[in-house]
């Protein structure tokens, strides 16, 4: 039986981190994946195509806006086959930098099988092997969940893992769940051609963001998308004229529809992983417990990413899997912090979570905190964009609790909030830096000089100022 220092099973975001780097500090690695090519959801089924989908998209949708507002008109739907093969190109291009010779040359034993756990220290393979590992990481991500709809068959079911690849853009997609998936492949699609009809059981949209960004957000998508809150599709109905997805809730209509694109949530891949055998304790969500420095409910075993549940996006695995290199390689007793971890959805506009939201703040400190509100800076003024917005909420000290903006590329332009944030800065300091005008950061800096200014302006020093000026000779 072949003995390893540390097994990763799964080769998506979090275990590609913590393979390469426990092999790369000198642990004997196996890194288990039950497909043929590594890179997992993000490559193949998430981030990846779907930001090539959404930049495919959005150059049709502006050649479009700007056509019509220059007096062209263009006619015609666009040809999806050759969105596809952007999106293909898009994920081939960054499979080489996951290939299975890459991480075997930093040392790691790339095992294309399906594992299991055969007690807490040996993992049955579906290839037949059984190996050990003194420490075993859990990085198998999550799939997404079904819901019952009846008579779902009568049209083509999309979830992500088949919409890059389909072979033909449905007509009309009716979209179950407007969260980050939804919105973002509603709005796309609905660029490249389909009639999309967005369907949530929620009061509104964006419920985890701040209101003041949910709000402009919903705003914006309902331009495009036609969206049906408070409802649910019950069933799907044939009629003479096609199928109609029937709508109950708040709503009740038949939608003609000819796919329906099931977006309301995920489920953690634990079902193949015989997680009794090892002792390994689940949570009421089905996703595996892990405790601050990632160890589940058996400490030599490790559970990241998706998995777990806790902070489902790329940059959360892989925050999660240097925490485990720390903790499993070199016997440390890091904690994981998400305090300063943020996110982004890249609709148009993008939407940009870090920290609290005011309502968070609210509950966890009272009111002893200020908001701090900018929009309309120049460059925005003159590329005549009107939805950018940022907000940031910060302590009695001037310290970031939390920070949301709204607006084209807002994931590029809020960064500097995070490192300060990160580093500990107070929203002053942006205020000292220099920013090309009228760049787009310059949202952020006129947000920190009104802030400044109006600290500065109510001060003692004020008063000192005029009565000096008043004597000045
Ligand atoms: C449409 C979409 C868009 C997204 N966009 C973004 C984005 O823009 N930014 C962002 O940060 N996040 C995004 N995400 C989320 C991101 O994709 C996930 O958070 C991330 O992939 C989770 O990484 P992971 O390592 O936990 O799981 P995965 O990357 O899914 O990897 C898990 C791997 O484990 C393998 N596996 C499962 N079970 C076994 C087993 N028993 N044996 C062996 N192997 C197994 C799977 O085959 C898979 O390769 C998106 C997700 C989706 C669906
Ligand atoms: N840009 C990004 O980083 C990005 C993009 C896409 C996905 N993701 C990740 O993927 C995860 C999963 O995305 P998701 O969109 O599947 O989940 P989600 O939790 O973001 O949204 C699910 C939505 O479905 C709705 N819903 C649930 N059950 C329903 C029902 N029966 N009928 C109608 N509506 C229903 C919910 O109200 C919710 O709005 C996200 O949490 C995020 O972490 C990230």
């Amino acid at each position: 039986m072949k003995k390893y220092d540390i097994i990763v099973i799964g080769g998506g975001s979090g275990g590609l981190t913590a393979a390469s780097g426990a092999a790369q500090f000198g642990a004997k690695t196996a890194l288990i994946e039950k497909q043929n090519s590594l890179g997992g959801d993000c490559l193949h089924y998430g981030c990846v195509p779907s930001k090539a989908l959404i930049a495919a998209a959005s150059e049709l949708h502006d050649t479009h806006v700007s056509a019509k507002k220059h007096g062209l008109v263009i006619d015609g739907k666009p040809d999806w086959q050759k969105v596809r093969s952007q999106i293909q190109k898009a994920v081939d291009t960054i499979q080489e930098h996951d290939s299975t010779e890459r991480f075997q040359k930093l040392g790691v034993d790339v095992i294309y099988a399906e594992a299991s756990f055969e007690d807490a220290h040996r993992l049955r393979l579906s290839n037949g092997q059984v190996i050990k590992g003194k420490r075993i990481v859990i990085a198998t991500g999550s799939r997404p969940i079904i819901p019952e709809i009846e008579n779902v068959n009568l049209v083509d079911v999309i979830t992500n893992e088949s919409v890059f690849y389909m072979e033909k853009l449905p007509e009309n997609i009716v979209m179950v769940g407007g969260g980050a998936i939804g919105l973002e492949m509603a709005q796309a699609l609905s660029r490249v051609g389909a009639s999309v009809t967005v369907v949530d059981n929620a009061p509104d949209l964006l419920l985890q963001e701040d209101e003041d960004i949910s709000v402009r957000a919903s705003r914006e998508f309902k331009k495009e998308v036609t969206i049906h809150l408070k409802s649910t599709v019950k069933k799907l109905e044939r009629h003479d004229d096609g199928v109609f997805a029937v709508i109950e809730g708040e709503v009740n209509k038949k939608v003609k529809t000819d796919a329906l694109f099931l977006a309301v949530g995920r489920n953690p891949n634990i079902d193949l992983l015989k997680l009794d055998n090892a002792g390994v304790e689940r949570n009421e969500k089905a996703a595996i417990s892990v405790n601050e420095r990632m160890q589940t409910s058996v400490p030599h075993i490790y559970a990241v990413g998706d998995v777990n549940g806790k902070f489902p996006f790329t940059h959360g695995a892989g925050e999660e899997a240097k925490v485990v290199i720390a903790n499993a390689v070199f016997g440390l007793k890091m904690k994981m912090d998400y305090s300063n971890l943020p996110w982004a959805f890249y609709t148009q506009p993008e939407i940009f979570h870090l920290g609290q939201t005011e309502k968070e703040v609210i509950e966890q400190s009272g009111k002893d905190y200020e908001v701090i509100k900018a929009d309309n800076p120049d460059r925005m003024i003159a590329e005549q964009d009107e939805v950018s917005f940022v907000k940031v909420i910060i302590d009695r000290k001037g310290f970031i609790l939390g920070a949301h903006g709204i607006g084209k590329n807002a994931s590029d332009w809020m960064q500097t909030l995070v490192y300060m944030k990160t580093k500990g800065h107070k929203i002053k300091d942006i205020s000292e830096v220099v920013h090309p005008y009228p760049a787009r950061t310059e949202i952020v800096k006129q947000l920190a000089d009104q802030y400044w200014n109006k600290k500065l302006f109510k001060s003692r020093l004020t008063g000192f100022t005029k009565t000096y000026i008043k004597y000045l000779r």
